[in-house]
């Protein structure tokens, strides 16, 4: 008898977890299972903003995949996806297709720029290796042309992020851990520097408790960040930001480095291949499979789940990523065993932590909140935490965070 075949599209958290869910449920016998991803490594996108600012090396983000799946049941073709034939049931890729009986959408999310003109072509964004790399490498380059230039541009030295969300307030903590060092690096004056951080909402980390949302702005203000809250990007040029708060005139900041921060879509090709989306994302049945394809599942940043006690979708995490890759793999082992009852995914949340640099943090956790070094301690620990539940102890020792204090 033909074997079902299993296809998981995306080695992220969600995908990944899947993958090493599945290759335990079932057996060789059961099914097969083909995971695939853009690249040979899976990052962790939550560290992404430490590589960005050049505080954690790149290659400290990201592992083999082939590290942690078992080859003899899964297997991993590197390609990008380009299109998902959902009628023919194929997956269409840039050297193939493959063709599913089940299929897994775990492919992450891109930034959504809300159209504003400018962003796409000029900020930098946190959304991969390659992009922390470029955005790590610009920054140094500002530095170093900066010494080196006859005529001082200040501007250089100027630092945008828009957002002041979960990554844009990550990033901002390692940047002003960073700065010093690379004044001293580049013999650049410190108090030429400046940060400014522009968001829209009234508030720093919308959704945050308000006396922790308190003390990380006062952290980083000490540290010499700049916010600028209520306040929107309208445009960026080459090397400025227009910005506008309320009835005021609108105003340029010159700045040599924009970083986007400010906002999560699904992965376009959710789009392209005709599901229907909200910003990409697609309203999952509570077993997380696609209303009217039985046969297809989506989880994780391209994934819609409503919380109900609010009526507002929860906002996309690594956290309920992993968790929904565990809730898929147990259903898709139910359905290749005939079992028509699936599980109903329920987010349990254990508490989130925003880190503010190397030693500092902010959370909750387990209902208590939390601040400075027994923060950024936690944050470590489930920072391990999703490196074990993927690669176990192995990957733990290989990649873990050890400087707890
Ligand atoms: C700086 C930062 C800090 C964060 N901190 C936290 C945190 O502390 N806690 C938390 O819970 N969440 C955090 N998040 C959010 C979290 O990282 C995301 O919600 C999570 O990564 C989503 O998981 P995913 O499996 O949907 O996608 P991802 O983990 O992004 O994985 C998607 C995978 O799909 C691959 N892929 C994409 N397109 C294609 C294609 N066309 N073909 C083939 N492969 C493709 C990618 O290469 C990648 O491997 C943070 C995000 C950022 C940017």
């Amino acid at each position: 008898m033909r074997k079902p075949k299993i296809v998981i599209i995306g080695a992220g958290y969600g995908g990944l977890m899947t993958t090493v869910r599945l290759q335990k449920l079932i057996g060789v016998n059961e099914a097969d299972i083909v995971l695939i991803n853009k690249n040979d490594y899976h990052y962790e996108t939550t560290w992404l903003h430490e590589a960005s600012a050049g505080t954690l090396h790149h290659d400290k983000v990201r592992y083999d995949i082939r590290d942690v799946i078992d080859r003899s049941k899964v297997d991993f073709v590197q390609d990008t996806v380009v299109e998902i034939n959902k009628e023919g049931k194929k997956v269409i890729l840039e050297k193939g297709e493959v063709e599913y009986d089940y299929l897994v959408i775990a492919l992450g999310g891109e930034p959504e720029t809300f159209g504003i003109k400018g962003l796409k072509e000029y900020a930098f964004g946190i959304t991969n290796v390659n992009s922390s790399r470029q955005l790590r490498e610009h920054i140094e380059y500002q530095f170093a042309t900066y010494n080196m230039e006859e005529e001082k541009n200040d501007n250089r030295l100027v630092l945008v992020v828009g957002g002041a969300g979960f990554t844009g307030i990550e990033f901002l903590g390692e940047l002003t851990n960073r700065i010093p060092e690379l004044c001293h690096e580049y013999d650049v004056d410190y108090h030429k520097v400046k940060i400014i951080c522009v968001e829209a909402a009234p508030t720093v980390l919308p959704g945050f408790d308000p006396e922790l949302v308190n003390y990380a702005v006062s952290q980083l203000e000490r540290k010499g960040v700049e916010f600028l809250i209520g306040t929107a990007i309208k445009e960026c040029t080459p090397d400025s930001i227009i910005v506008g708060k309320g009835e005021e005139e609108p105003r340029e900041i010159k700045a040599g480095t924009v970083v986007w921060a400010a906002g999560v879509r699904g992965n376009s090709i959710i789009e392209k291949s005709g599901f229907e989306a909200m910003r990409g994302r697609v309203k999952v049945q509570p077993d997380l499979r696609v209303p009217g394809f039985d046969d297809v599942f989506i989880i994780g940043d391209s994934s819609l789940v409503i919380n109900e006690e609010i009526n507002r979708p929860y906002p996309p995490t690594a956290q309920i990523a992993m968790q929904q890759g565990e809730v898929v793999a147990r259903n898709i082992a139910a359905l290749i065993r005939n079992k028509t009852e699936l599980e109903t995914f329920t987010f349990d949340n254990k508490g989130t932590v925003c880190s503010l640099g190397e030693d500092d943090a902010i959370g909750v956790v387990f209902g208590k909140k939390i601040t400075g070094a027994k923060a950024s301690f936690m944050k470590k620990v489930v920072d391990n935490r999703s490196l074990y539940m993927i690669g176990g102890v192995g990957l733990v020792v290989k990649k873990g965070k050890f400087k707890l204090f």
